[in-house]
């Protein structure tokens, strides 16, 4: 009896000594899971250094985050919203509005967004590029010598839509836009929508504060005649 009870206690006392022996491994484990819970009531970039081991084990990282501040930040910020999915990204913009509101759960703005649509100019096609060509050119209307006071008939705007002599109506005067197609920042395919036509109306729509009285003097053919 008592000799089972001993064995039943010496089982126990092995086990006993078994957790003992697990102590001094589980130890810095439960100090590893320590430091990353109290780094995560911290700023975002301490969220993502203790939730991806990668980035602890970059001491590297970690110098260039404290030379170059807010750009190595920014990179962190991309990494993480990798990480988070696109929700993080589209979050970092709600935040801002959010901030304002003093709401969480925001819809997205309602405003519709202005979309700039702008065309990369070539080479040798930039605004500062046509300026020098109206300046050094010295008949980008394609006159021949004839007077650019003439009244023109819309008929006669009608009639030059193709290559070379592009005409258009802005504001009663009439262009020759061919020249300036490929500088226009907003496309070629754009400008071209004024072929032939009166832009006026469009132009206006897209940017009524550009002076193109200005912009395409040297390209003016004549007045139109809208009797
Ligand atoms: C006929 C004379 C025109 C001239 C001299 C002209 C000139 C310009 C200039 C200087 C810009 C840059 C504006 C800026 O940076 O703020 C621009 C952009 C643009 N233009 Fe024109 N444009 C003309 C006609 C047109 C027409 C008829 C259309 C549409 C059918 C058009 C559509 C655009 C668009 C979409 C942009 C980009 C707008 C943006 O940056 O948000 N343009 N144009």
């Amino acid at each position: 009896m008592g000799d089972s009870q001993d064995f039943t206690f010496c089982q126990v006392v092995p086990q006993a000594d078994d957790d003992m022996l697990c102590l001094p491994e589980s130890l810095p484990n439960i100090s590893n899971i320590s430091l990353k819970d109290d780094h995560i009531p911290g700023s975002s970039k301490q969220k993502v250094d203790s939730s991806i081991p990668d980035y602890t084990s970059r001491g590297s990282d970690s110098m260039k985050d404290s030379q170059f501040g807010g750009f190595t930040s920014n990179k962190r910020e991309t990494h993480q919203s990798n990480l988070t999915s696109n929700v993080s990204l589209t979050k970092q913009v709600g935040e801002t509005e959010n901030s304002l509101n003093g709401t969480n759960e925001q819809k997205p703005a309602t405003r519709k967004p202005i979309v700039r649509a702008k065309v990369p100019f070539e080479k040798g096609y930039s605004q500062m590029d046509w300026l020098k060509l109206t300046r050094t050119e010295p008949d980008l209307a394609g006159l021949k010598g004839q007077t650019n006071r003439r009244l023109i008939s819309m008929d006669e705007v009608r009639q030059h839509k193709t290559a070379g002599t592009i005409w258009t109506v802005l504001k009663g005067r009439v262009y020759n836009i061919s020249p300036y197609l490929k500088f226009h920042p907003g496309g070629v395919d754009m400008l071209m929508k004024a072929a032939g036509k009166d832009c006026t109306s469009l132009f206006n729509k897209y940017h009524s504060w550009v002076n193109a009285e200005f912009m395409l003097e040297k390209c003016l053919v004549g007045v139109l005649d809208d009797s």
